[in-house]
């Protein structure tokens, strides 16, 4: 689905991520793992059309996606819950979950039906939906952020740290919603600092330290690796 290529990502002469090939194939969950500044958001931000790459490729469903401004690529099928929540404070639930469908034709011709799924993972949302964004609890807006992502009717679900700021409970309770939505067909890009956490959600992972991918594999050998276990669970 996703296919990242010796991709290489600088701010001006800083190179922050180094030949870095990954992929994501259909219907699964790849963990991004690494320490605040490893570079994970930059590359997100790569995927979709934030930062152009220096060198490297980054193909989605076979057809490159250099070049095409972020709006297009959520056409496309991916769709990002950014680190900051971006939500519209002084607007409903609803009128925020609207919003996630309105750069998105085919998405727009089924708001009704991704509304309903929407709610089916988050019935908080239904219980919301007239509430005003600002004023629901933090874990409710990370939901809302992620509901707003779904409007778009993604292939592709890119997360930058939903774990961030929340009580542990909370992302337990968050992670296991990841994993439904995942079952319902839409693949996961899971970038997180939170690895206990992220190894229940995902199939595979990479670990990403100082802008290089230092590890890959299924979340069977993640687990049990010593560098996680020494480096990320403090086992
Ligand atoms: N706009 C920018 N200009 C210059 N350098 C930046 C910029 N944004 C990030 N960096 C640097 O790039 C490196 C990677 O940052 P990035 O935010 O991608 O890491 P991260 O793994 O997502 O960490 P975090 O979890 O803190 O967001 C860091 O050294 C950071 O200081």
């Amino acid at each position: 689905m996703l296919e990242i290529k010796n991709l290489n990502l600088k701010y001006g002469r800083i190179q922050v991520i180094w030949d870095l090939t990954m992929s994501i194939y259909n219907n699964e969950a790849v963990g991004i793992f690494g320490p605040n500044g490893a570079g994970k958001t930059t590359l997100i931000s790569s995927i979709v059309g934030l930062i152009k790459p220096e060198t490297g490729e980054l193909i989605f469903e076979g057809n490159s996606l250099i070049g095409f401004k972020t709006h297009e690529i959520i056409r496309k099928g991916i769709s990002l819950v950014p680190q900051e929540r971006e939500l519209f404070p002084f607007m409903t639930v609803e009128e925020n979950l609207k919003l996630g469908a309105a750069y998105v034709p085919n998405a727009r011709n089924r708001i009704s039906e991704n509304l309903d799924f929407v709610f089916e993972i988050f019935p908080i949302l239904k219980e919301r939906i007239h509430q005003l964004a600002g004023t629901m609890s933090g874990g409710q807006q990370r939901m809302l952020a992620i509901g707003r992502a779904l409007m778009a009717n993604p292939k592709l679900l890119i997360l930058d740290e939903p774990s961030l700021g929340l009580q542990p409970s909370l992302v337990i309770e968050l992670f296991q919603k990841l994993v439904e939505i995942k079952k319902s067909g839409v693949s996961i890009m899971l970038a997180e600092q939170n690895v206990k956490q992220g190894l229940k959600v995902i199939d595979r992972g990479y670990v990403l330290e100082n802008g290089k991918i230092v590890m890959e594999d299924v979340v069977q050998n993640l687990a049990n690796s010593p560098h996680i276990q020494k480096s990320y669970l403090g086992v």
